[in-house]
């Protein structure tokens, strides 16, 4: 069962995504620039999530600027710009985290499977639940490593009995690629753990409640490169799932993880597309200049 996160006027839940478009990747031979490896990545899934004309304004700074974006399911894209170019605040529009911070002001239309995000109808609790977001620091919850992940589907009111709650943990961390390393010590405290773990655990806590889409804010910056390659082959391997999508400063790990890359300058998306065009013929020159380290 999915957490429906908007009610239509009738009452019935909705959020079915359109199957039926399909983009196929494209390589390009020549990588005239000496930007990081990519490697070639199949096709992409459909249309999940739709930008359109999205503006963000912290009081009377404007921070975001009429951003239109197609977000892929089944897909890992990248946000990549220079410091301070909106790619958070662009990234929180999508599970209106941007309600959160006071005088923050979103305007144009987020569709998560056609439906506005931003509609009356939609609960941004339920929202959230169904776009999970993971953070720059692991934030696992004071409780035990069962708790953390047990949690949600608890409030969310998503299991009747301790067996199913027990399963649903197993299976999250499981997919979180963190049950072999915990499954004898459930009950101890989740701040226990070392980084990648805790990024690990707060993934699954995510998982748990049945998400569609996870928001990736910087998952690795925290983390030493043993605990960041878990967590790329982690999100390579959840991309068979999910829709994520993953803000990151480092041009190797976009390259490494994502099919598409969006980029981002001055608060604008400059241009986006499949991740090896993007590094290895991108259209803009602000573009190249920052994939190549001229600036940023
Ligand atoms: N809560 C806030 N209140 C006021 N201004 C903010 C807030 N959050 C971000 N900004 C401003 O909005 C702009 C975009 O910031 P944002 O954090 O989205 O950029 P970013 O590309 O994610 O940067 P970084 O890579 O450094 O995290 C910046 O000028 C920033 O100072």
């Amino acid at each position: 069962m999915k957490i429906p996160f908007f009610r239509s006027p009738d009452g019935k839940e909705g959020g079915s995504a359109d199957e039926t478009r399909r983009d196929e990747t494209v390589l390009t031979a020549d990588a005239p620039l000496a930007t990081p490896q990519v490697k070639p990545a199949g096709p992409v899934g459909p249309t999940k999530i739709a930008a359109r004309d999205v503006s963000v304004f912290y009081g009377e700074k404007q921070a975001l600027f009429d951003v239109s974006l197609d977000i892929p399911d089944k897909t890992v894209t990248a946000f990549i710009g220079p410091s301070g170019c909106g790619k958070s605040t662009f990234l929180r529009t999508i599970n209106r985290m941007n309600d959160t911070i006071q005088g923050a002001k979103v305007t144009g239309k987020i569709l998560l499977d056609e439906q506005d995000i931003n509609a009356k109808t939609v609960d941004p609790v339920l929202l959230r639940a169904q776009v999970g977001m993971v953070f720059q620091k692991p934030n696992p919850f004071p409780k035990t490593i069962y708790e953390n992940v047990a949690y949600g589907p608890k409030i969310h009111g998503m299991t009747t009995s301790k067996s199913e709650l027990d399963g649903i943990v197993e299976s999250s961390l499981k997919k979180a690629g963190l049950w072999d390393e915990v499954a004898d010590r459930l009950h101890s405290a989740g701040t226990g753990l070392s980084g990648g773990q805790q990024q690990r655990l707060v993934i699954a806590r995510a998982i748990a409640v049945r998400p569609e889409v996870i928001l990736m804010d910087e998952p690795c910056s925290a983390l030493d490169p043993i605990a960041t390659a878990k967590i790329e082959e982690l999100i390579d391997e959840l991309r068979e799932q999910y829709c994520i999508v993953i803000v990151t400063h480092s041009m190797a790990q976009a390259a490494r993880v994502s099919q598409r890359t969006a980029f981002f300058h001055l608060g604008r998306l400059v241009e986006h597309g499949n991740t090896e065009e993007i590094f290895t013929n991108p259209r803009e020159r602000r573009t190249l200049d920052y994939i190549t380290g001229r600036f940023g």
